[in-house]
């Protein structure tokens, strides 16, 4: 440690990074007292240079211990306190100036010269402190002087009177604080000395052998400085240096032997050396690195001093020690105190008191960086909620992917399927998988997702079969390229197609073919009801329709009875009190449904309709539909419907309606096979929709019209399609307009006499009204299109001449019937769509026009099958309905009533499959009335058809969706799959 100079200390106030340095340790041996000269003792001791001393006597003594001992600076017998302060304590003590706090200790037996040497140091410091000051005029400085003194380990306030102990309190901050300790703040360096006069005179002081003013008690005087620069004083930007110089004179080690001491001075030698050896104990702890427990608390002495020792105070011992021979022994313990203080580290710092304006405006720039770092982290914590989100997102993603790559490998197998049953030819030659599928499970089973997936997939491809004639008029197109959209075209036409077998699926046994035929059968009488619910809105009540149950064979009793029909509303429970048994709702609307649908709904919105409307179609189309509309009317026995069409304004509006009824009719069918054959024409090869309707209306005029011209094998020709494209345009004929547009008064007076000629005029009363005749033969009037009347002379008919035609109508009727029940089995009709209709028939004039449509419809269907222009591969769908029905009879059916139906049908009980052969037989002998009509009771029973009059209007393609539709647009449309 070099000198200490007042200027050098003010430069180190910069150096405020705390450095570890050892304490600074020097002996300062006293000259030989006058006691110990008259005991003509000599000294063992020699100072050889500053820093090293040896023990003269160490031959004589034969002592084992160390001779020679080196320090930081080894005072002699003749040096002067001050050298000692300047070299052993200067720079120590001015450290406090520089903001770094000190301590000086003065460590040595009694009498040594410890109170001599500090007393010195202390004055020294002062000077120097105060000099300091007086250099340094840039800088205010601040003294404050505090003295305490512990004696018999009470500490005691050396600038107070009061001698109340002070108690020690512990700061987390500043360490051990003594509780009101006196703190007083200098005016000058007179006024410290004052105060240390005060100190010295209030110290505990006694006489001892050794000591005449042996100090009794461990003095600390402090010296708090603290300085700022004039410059910046209530600068925001302002600092201050605090610190404290404590100078420690500790009391002297002693022996009681020695000391003589007794009493007070006895107890006051056991706690100086109690707290010497507490001092000692912490000193070598510390000098050994800090290991183990540091007995700070042990005394009030340690504990006050613990922030010089081994703290961050530059530290200085100065032990003194006499030199005389008879106190060798505490001269030893003296230096080996001094050597073990030589090895403690303290680690001083510059002690740096901000202003308060500074440290608010330091305050402020820590609270912004720390903000600064909340938003950082904030935003740290965003991207990362922001990171979880997305690996959270890309998790969902990549799962949706897999699922998007499980679906699309379901998609192809499934159309895999499609394709391979395609090519099967759609015959039901193999049964696998339906077949083979279905004998291994009950259809009381709930299908799985996968079954269903197949059930769709097969009806598909049994769609695909029902449209692909189509792709037979695709030459040169290459297949592949109409699968998907053939498919997709063919599961269009299926959702539409009221023949499919979706369509039983989807209307009779339940939308969802996951579901468990048995369970969607059950149902069937509910979604009956709800279907009838729709088509009230739009029925006429027909109280007195004769019962079709005469055209069935007996079904049994239990099934007759069995459930309610939907049909059986209230209303018509009401009816049921005539003689003959209602024909139900679901049977009886049906007619009149076509017959006010559309053209009814429409007449009666335009009650005053002009027949302007029928003289769009020619004349001699006129006469045809006429005379077939015209068995429409006598079928409404409701004698007020009667009257309205018979009445004297049936000829604009009923006429109206009927060509209204042919011309929804006619585009109807037009419409619904564009509808098949727009998805075609839209990849396979541009064709007007026109052509191709001409196409259709072609073949149903040559059905009716004439016979078909053929290839030899039975193809048509080009020119025959075309030509009957011609036959059909002419059957409407354009009309015949004015220049201007507009029909002419005789045009329309002709159609008018047209119509009145092909209802033979009517005749009226006087008044108008007509007569019992007239309604008579109103109602009798659609037996005309089968042959001519015979009527009196005046015109009306005989009685011979009413059971003529009604003879003549049961007799077309059942010629009729038979042609439709042979025209089923050419076309594969759905077994249920011909029981249905056979149900439906019972020999009513309204009949007339469903069988005139049907036998259109199949006309049509059997000449474009034979003529090759189309494929329908219908046998396969049959098959299908069959096997449906065949499941269907396990629950239908007892174990008695279906052997008795085996029997029935000459199948062994004893042969295999029994049911399978049933329902393979059933409507096979499109010849044989009994047999057909036994098939009808069958499929009707199995469907749910619950007697004859309970069939549903559905399968005449009335309600197809339960959803509210414009009737107009509606009904018609929807029966048209039926017809094509
Ligand atoms: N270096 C010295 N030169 C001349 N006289 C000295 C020196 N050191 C001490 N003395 C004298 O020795 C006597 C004892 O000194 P001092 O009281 O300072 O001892 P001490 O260590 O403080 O004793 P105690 O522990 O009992 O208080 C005093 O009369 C003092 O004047």
């Amino acid at each position: 440690m070099g000198s200490i100079s007042g200027d050098s200390a003010a430069g180190e106030c910069d150096d405020s990074n705390a450095h570890e340095e050892k304490i600074f340790v020097s002996v300062r041996l006293r000259p030989l007292n006058e006691k110990e000269l008259l005991r003509n003792e000599i000294s063992d001791w020699e100072c050889i240079n500053t820093t090293t001393m040896i023990f003269k006597n160490s031959l004589q003594e034969r002592t084992m211990l160390p001779t020679a001992y080196a320090f930081d600076r080894i005072f002699g017998c003749d040096c002067p306190t001050k050298q000692v302060y300047d070299e052993a304590a200067k720079k120590v003590a001015l450290s406090v100036l520089s903001g770094i706090n000190s301590s000086i200790f003065a460590y040595g037996q009694t009498s040594s010269g410890k109170t001599y040497t500090m007393s010195g140091v202390t004055e020294c410091a002062v000077d120097d402190i105060y000099d300091y000051i007086d250099k340094h005029r840039e800088r205010e400085f601040v003294l404050k002087f505090s003295a305490m003194e512990i004696y018999n380990e009470s500490v005691r306030d050396l600038l107070s009177t009061d001698s109340t102990p002070l108690r020690l309190l512990d700061d987390p901050e500043r360490g051990t604080i003594i509780e009101k300790l006196a703190e007083v703040t200098l005016r000058d360096s007179d006024h410290l000395r004052e105060l240390l006069t005060v100190c010295e005179a209030q110290r505990q002081i006694g006489e001892t052998t050794l000591n005449e003013m042996s100090s009794r008690s461990h003095q600390i005087l402090r010296l708090i400085v603290e300085s700022s620069a004039r410059e910046y004083l209530g600068a925001a930007n302002s600092s201050a240096l605090t610190a404290s110089v404590n100078f420690i004179d500790l009391a002297g080690s002693e022996c009681a032997s020695q000391t003589s001491s007794a009493g007070t001075r006895l107890k006051e030698g056991c706690h100086i050396n109690r707290s010497l050896l507490t001092l000692g104990t912490v000193i070598r702890k510390l000098s050994k690195g800090r290991n183990g427990h540091v007995p700070y608390r042990d005394s009030k002495l340690t504990r006050i001093l613990q922030n010089c020792l081994g703290g961050n105070a530059r530290t200085a011992v100065i032990c003194t020690m006499s030199p005389a021979h008879s106190h060798v022994e505490k001269s030893r313990n003296t230096l080996l105190f001094a050597s073990c203080a030589k090895q403690v580290s303290t680690n001083a710092r510059v002690n740096v008191v901000v202003s308060e304006k500074a440290l608010v405006k330091q305050l402020q720039k820590e609270l912004a960086r720390l903000e600064n770092e909340l938003r950082n982290l904030s935003s740290l914590a965003a991207s990362c909620d922001s990171a979880s989100a997305l690996k959270e997102k890309e998790y969902l993603i990549e799962k949706m992917d897999k699922e998007i790559r499980e679906l699309t490998q379901q998609r192809d197998l499934a159309r895999s399927r499609a394709e391979d049953l395609l090519h099967t030819g759609g015959e039901y030659q193999n049964p696998k998988p339906w077949g083979d599928y279905h004998e291994k499970r009950s259809w009381t089973d709930e299908y799985s997702a996968s079954e269903a997936s197949e059930i769709i997939d097969i009806t598909r491809s049994d769609v695909a079969s029902r449209t692909s004639h189509f792709s037979d008029r695709c030459e040169g197109l290459n297949s592949n390229k109409l699968e998907e959209p053939f498919l997709e075209n063919s599961e269009m036409q299926f959702l539409s197609d009221d023949t499919s077998p979706r369509l039983y699926i989807d209307k009779y046994f339940g939308p969802d073919p996951c579901k468990g035929w048995e369970k969607i059968a059950q149902e069937t009488d509910k979604n009956f009801e709800d279907n009838f619910k729709e088509v009230q809105c739009i029925e006429i009540d027909f109280a007195n329709r004769s019962t079709i149950a005469d055209t069935l064979p007996p079904t049994p009793k239990g099934d007759q009875d069995s459930g309610q029909s939907p049909c059986s509303s209230d209303e018509e429970t009401s009816d049921a009190g005539s003689a003959n048994v209602p024909r139900s709702k679901s049977c009886t609307d049906l007619p009149m449904t076509m017959q006010k649908s559309p053209s009814s709904e429409f007449t009666e919105e335009n009650e005053s309709i002009s027949p302007y409307e029928f003289e769009k179609v020619s004349p001699e189309r006129q006469d045809d539909n006429q005379g077939k509309l015209s068995k429409i009317e006598p079928t409404a026995n409701d004698e007020d419907l009667s009257r309205k069409y018979l009445g004297s304004s049936i000829t604009t509006d009923l006429m109206n309606e009927k060509e209204e009824n042919i011309k929804i009719l006619v585009e109807d069918c037009i419409a619904n096979q564009q509808t098949c054959e727009t998805g075609l024409d839209e990849v396979i090869k541009p064709k007007s929709q026109m052509q191709f309707v001409d196409n259709l209306d072609l073949e149903a005029e040559k059905t009716s019209k004439e016979p078909e011209k053929t290839t030899d094998d039975g193809s048509k020709t080009g020119q025959d399609i075309q030509k009957s494209t011609s036959d059909w345009s002419t059957e409407f004929e354009p009309e015949k307009t004015t220049d201007d547009g507009s029909k002419t008064d005789q045009d329309i007076q002709k159609s008018s006499s047209d119509w009145s000629t092909e209802f033979e005029p009517e005749k009226t009363t006087d008044d108008g009204s007509k007569t019992d005749q007239d309604i008579q033969k109103s109602s009798s009037d659609w037996s005309t299109e089968f042959e001519p009347e015979k009527t009196t002379d005046d015109g009306s008919k005989t009685d011979q001449d009413i059971q003529k035609s009604a003879s003549d109508w049961s007799t077309e009727f059942e010629r009729q019937k038979r042609e439709i029940i042979e025209l089923w089995d050419a076309c594969c009709t759905p077994l249920v769509h011909r029981t249905y209709f056979l149900l439906l028939f019972k020999g009513d004039p309204s009949d007339a026009v469903y069988m005139e449509v049907e036998l259109r419809r199949l006309s049509f269907l059997k000449n474009t099958l034979s003529s090759g222009q189309v494929s329908v591969k219908s046998s396969r769908a049959l098959n299908r309905e069959r096997e449906m029905l065949i499941k269907q009879m396990i629950k239908k059916y007892s174990k008695k009533d279906k052997e008795a139906l085996f029997q029935k049908w000459g199948i062994s009980l004893k042969s295999k499959n029994r049911r399978h052969q049933l329902c393979h037989r059933l409507w096979k002998d499109a010849k044989n009335m009994d047999h057909i009509n036994e098939s009808a009771a069958i499929v009707a029973k199995l469907v749910g058809f619950k007697d004859g009059n309970h069939a549903p209007k559905e399968m005449f393609g009335l309600s197809f969706s339960l959803k509210p539709m414009n009737l107009k647009s509606y009904s018609w449309r929807h029966s048209l799959p039926l017809m094509i």
